[in-house]
């Protein structure tokens, strides 16, 4: 797996909002599709590009447009639907392949209790997104589930990435991606990323418990 850190300053002003202890929800999901786009942006770079032509306003032009594989972008709730206006923003016509997991809290395993992927996931490359890459145990099954669907090209798309969950994912899966804003200090003892952005599921979804 290859890990490449997004480095811009509007990322870095973005996420320094972002980790504040007292963010409105509102505020929370805003810029979290914010950076979400810059990340798509720089996960867009290597997409191939074929000429053609077409007509313009004076003549005959010679334009370029991506070719290659079509996208998919895979949310993995609840957090990842929090990036994904974001993501649409700059590539509006992608299908979306859903999958749901959660970590059990004790044991910190994902636990999968929804999929809906797209059809031709050979023919595609899959974004995942997700905010927080922790342990990396949902990432992982996420992986899995799209490489038994016939997906051979895959990125994801994080937030915040733990040390601990990077190796992980770095161990199993050499042909992945990750593109992340920011990499953080350690996980602590309940699997949290410190110094991180908390629970990033409640926070976009209001479900925080005070
Ligand atoms: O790398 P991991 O250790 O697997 O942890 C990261 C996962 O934990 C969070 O989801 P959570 O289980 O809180 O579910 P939610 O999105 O429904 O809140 C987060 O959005 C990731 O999916
Ligand atoms: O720090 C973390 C780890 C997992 N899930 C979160 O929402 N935050
Ligand atoms: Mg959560």
């Amino acid at each position: 797996m290859t890990v490449q850190l997004v480095e811009h300053p509007l990322i870095a002003h973005k996420m320094s909002l972002l980790r504040h202890s007292d963010i409105s929800t509102r505020e929370f999901r805003q810029l979290s599709n914010e950076i979400s786009s810059l990340l798509t942006y720089q996960a867009c770079q290597d997409l191939p590009l074929e000429t053609f032509e077409y007509q313009g306003w004076n003549g005959p032009m010679t334009g370029q447009r991506i070719s290659g594989k079509k996208l998919t972008v895979v949310p993995i709730l609840r957090a990842g639907i929090g990036m994904l206006d974001g993501v649409l923003e700059l590539i509006p016509s992608a299908k979306i392949s859903v999958v749901g997991i959660y970590r059990n809290e004790e044991t910190l395993e994902p636990v999968s209790y929804f999929e809906k992927l797209v059809p031709d996931l050979a023919m595609r490359t899959a974004f995942i997104i997700d905010p927080m890459l922790a342990t990396a145990g949902s990432l992982i099954a996420t992986i899995d589930l799209l490489k038994q669907a016939g997906c051979t090209s895959i990125k994801a798309l994080v937030l915040v990435a733990a040390p601990e969950g990077i190796k992980k994912v770095s161990q199993a899966y050499p042909d992945v991606t990750v593109l992340t804003a920011a990499i953080d200090s350690h996980l602590n003892e309940q699997g949290y990323i410190i110094p991180g952005l908390g629970d990033a599921g409640d926070k976009i979804f209001g479900t925080k418990h005070l």
